[in-house]
């Protein structure tokens, strides 16, 4: 018998998964993938250049997993996520990688989904093999309320989600959740407010959303969506997507902050030039009272500014790898892996932070580790 193949395929469902720094999205990931219903996934993670560590910590139970980390998302949309889902289609037509039958997009906690949202939905090539299922969006319920008073990317994050994904409601107060959803239903009156302790959820609540559709979204969205496609009308003589603008530190150890490295128009309004990324790498093993310490110190001192740190480190006292995660005041408890996911046995910790510099927090991180020494 001949099968037949259909001429216009069913296009593959595409979920974009964004929320702010350190809300849990590789949580949520790590744990959906591992579900049965979700084994043929692609997923693509997102991270900031080759400072993410993200890649190293999901749990890849589909070998379908692609890294993008050439920049942020929202920054080199236009380009590399149209190639990467391109590509992603014609191995699969191909059978060169697992037959995967939807795919999920984790953006990086700064990313102004609207770009990645309009590219999904109006770029020609992508909308004739993939429709865009839906955005889950996490919100941190200890540091969401201040994230989206502070953070313009976290407000467009939660305004355009079609699930909104409540995480660490474990240790947040009452009080503060029930705020926090007051806030997110006025804000997204249309998105269900689901709850994930520790990434546990069911799929089936996230995904098969139906066509997103930007109008029962509040009006603002529909803005930040049009503005977008007023910058692509415009976009002429920036290279190859117009603003490519802060060269995140790419982890070569030179700390290049924020400001105008990009080769491309900067665009100041993606981002705020406040915030600065950067890698930190240490040869030798740490030893774990001189890093608690420090780390404690630094989060006393500048709590509020340290957007996200995480790190992947070679302590003395374990054979195996401690990964440490902050998010502001919160420094979540230390986990240990059970082997190096790479040869690279270096300690590597990545911060986000406003208005503090890669000077200072080395600066402060030597003065313990002389200490403790
Ligand atoms: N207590 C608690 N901790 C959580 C929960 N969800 C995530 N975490 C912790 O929060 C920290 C950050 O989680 P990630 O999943 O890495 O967050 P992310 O959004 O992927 O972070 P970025 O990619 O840096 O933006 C980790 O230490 C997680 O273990 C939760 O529901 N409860």
């Amino acid at each position: 018998m001949t099968t037949v193949v259909a001429a216009n395929p069913t296009r593959l469902p595409v979920s974009v998964l964004t929320g702010f720094l350190g809300s849990g999205k590789t949580t949520l990931l790590s744990n959906l993938v591992r579900h049965p219903g979700m084994a043929n996934t692609a997923v693509i993670i997102n991270e900031f250049g080759e400072i993410g560590l993200d890649h190293l910590l999901v749990a890849k139970s589909s070998e379908n997993t692609v890294l993008l980390n050439s920049g942020c998302l929202c920054c080199t949309v236009r380009g590399d996520l149209i190639d990467t889902l391109r590509d992603l289609f014609l191995k699969r037509v191909k059978g060169e990688v697992n037959q995967f039958d939807r795919v999920v997009i984790e953006t990086t906690g700064l990313a102004d989904p609207a770009p990645v949202l309009h590219t999904l939905m109006n770029d020609p090539l992508i909308a004739a093999r993939f429709r865009l299922d839906g955005v889950i969006t996490t919100v941190d319920a200890v540091n969401g309320t201040d994230q989206l008073n502070r953070h313009q990317e976290s407000l467009k994050q939660a305004a355009v989600a079609d699930r909104i994904v409540l995480t660490k409601t474990d240790i947040a107060t009452p009080e503060a959740i029930a705020d926090l959803e007051g806030r997110l239903k006025a804000l997204n009156p249309a998105a269900p407010i689901l709850r994930a302790v520790q990434g546990g959820i069911d799929p089936a609540g996230l995904f098969d959303a139906g066509l997103y559709n930007p109008t029962t979204k509040s009006p603002d969205v529909e803005r930040w969506l049009r503005a977008e496609a007023y910058e692509e009308a415009h976009d002429h003589g920036h290279g190859d997507h117009g603003h490519d603008h802060h060269g995140h530190d790419h982890g070569d150890g030179h700390g290049h902050d924020h400001h105008g490295h990009g080769q491309h128009a900067h665009d100041r309004n993606r981002h705020d030039d406040h915030i600065t990324a950067f890698c930190m790498t240490i040869d030798e093993p740490l030893a774990w009272e001189g890093f608690a310490t420090w780390i404690e110190t630094l989060i006393t001192l500048r709590g509020p500014d340290l957007l996200r740190i995480k790190g992947i480190l070679n302590v003395r006292e374990s054979d195996t790898p401690i990964v440490v995660h902050g998010v502001q005041h919160v420094f979540h408890p230390p986990v240990r892996l059970e082997a190096w996911p790479s040869d690279d046995h270096r300690s590597r910790i990545v911060f986000i932070t406003r208005d503090v510099g890669r000077e200072t927090i080395e600066e402060m991180f030597n003065a313990y580790r002389n200490a403790s020494d």
